[in-house]
């Protein structure tokens, strides 16, 4: 179902263009002195799902209103489906389900009778067909034996399942979830992974936006890393993954004289944990391997390192002007080309 096979970190993507199920560009948002997005260029292919992740400010919610038509760009467009907005919004918008903060339930209603309210205004959905969908959509989100509760009464995890199911009540070409899991427990947090590789599975794209990662991790195709409003990387998990495991761990007690000799052979290493972490920077493992046992360090073990969305994630976000990371960033875009 997915269709991109790119990523990139830190610079435009170049080729090739799959079928988006949305599309950004220069995507800009200024509120008074603060630049909540800048330069945003997102590419959601069709059938993906594609996890926005980014610090607590870093432009997740904002570039999703965007993305949805209910905040204006200070600058740059937005296409959702193939429609530019804000002309096409009518054309696109019914094919797209949403679950952002703040959905604006009523209080004094049931669950059931908001959902019910929500959806009367489904241009989808025939009236015949609306008590059918909502018990289908409550269902789906493990809300029928709660249905009949006050929504002022709801937990903020039962709030957040109700915004949940109101995307849920027709079937859409694209989904997207704000911090779906907020306020969550385990258990409701895996039913909503759950709810999310059922739309997979049935073809609808996903935009998911989290500041978890495990979570990301463990339900997206493809991620976009925002930070400080801009994105950092985008592209395929698995390729922005492998993109970053160009590095070699050496295990060693002698990591003075292991430094020593990798530099004196032009080799880009550092210290780390027990050893040495080596970057495979024009140079390949055989060859430091080679460059240390000729020095006559001991070397316990080599092994490449396995990169995790972590690994990338902080490396984008935390340390980003230190010569460590920008190597790092260097890496992941030689490993991407
Ligand atoms: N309506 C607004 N008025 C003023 N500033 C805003 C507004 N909305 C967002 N911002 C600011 O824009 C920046 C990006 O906020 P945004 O909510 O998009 O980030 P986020 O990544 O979704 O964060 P979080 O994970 O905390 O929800 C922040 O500095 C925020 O304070």
């Amino acid at each position: 179902m997915t269709a991109s096979t790119s990523a990139w970190v830190g610079a435009a993507p170049a080729d090739p263009t799959p079928v988006l199920a949305a599309r950004t560009r220069g995507l800009r948002k200024v509120y008074g002195r603060t630049v909540a997005v800048d330069r945003v260029d997102l590419d959601v292919p069709e059938g993906a799902v594609l996890g926005m992740l980014g610090p607590n400010g870093s432009g997740k919610t904002t570039t999703i209103r965007m993305l949805l038509g209910l905040v204006r760009p200070t600058e740059g467009e937005v296409e959702l489906l193939g429609r530019r907005l804000p002309d096409g919004a009518a054309q696109a918008l019914p094919h797209v389900g949403a679950l952002v903060e703040g959905p604006g339930f009523h209080p004094f209603l049931s669950g059931r009778e908001n959902l019910r309210r929500v959806a009367a205004f489904e241009p989808l959905l025939a009236t015949g067909s609306i008590r059918q969908a909502v018990e289908d959509a409550l269902e789906r989100v493990g809300l029928g034996g709660a249905a009949h509760r006050r929504y002022r009464g709801y937990s903020l995890g039962m709030k957040q399942r109700l915004g949940l199911a109101a995307a849920l009540l027709v079937r859409r070409k694209l989904i997207v979830l704000d911090e779906p899991t907020n306020g969550l427990d385990p258990a409701g947090t895996r039913e909503v992974r759950k709810v999310i590789a059922d739309l997979h599975a049935d073809g609808s794209t996903v935009v998911v936006s989290s500041h978890l990662l495990s979570e990301i991790e463990a339900i997206c195709t493809h991620v976009a890393v925002l930070h400080r409003g801009t994105v950092v990387a985008q592209g395929g998990l698995t390729e922005l993954l492998q993109a970053d495991s160009s590095a070699l761990l050496i295990e060693t007690p002698d990591v003075d004289a292991a430094l020593t000799a990798l530099r004196a052979g032009r080799i880009s290493a550092r210290p780390l944990g027990e050893g040495i972490r080596v970057e495979l920077i024009g140079t390949t493992a055989p060859v430091v391997v080679r460059t240390l046992v000729e020095a006559g360090v001991e070397v316990h073990e080599a092994r490449r390192h396995r990169a995790g969305l972590e690994d990338l994630f902080a490396r984008l976000t935390d340390a980003e002007e230190s010569e460590h990371s920008l190597s790092a960033v260097d890496t992941i875009e030689e490993g991407a080309r």
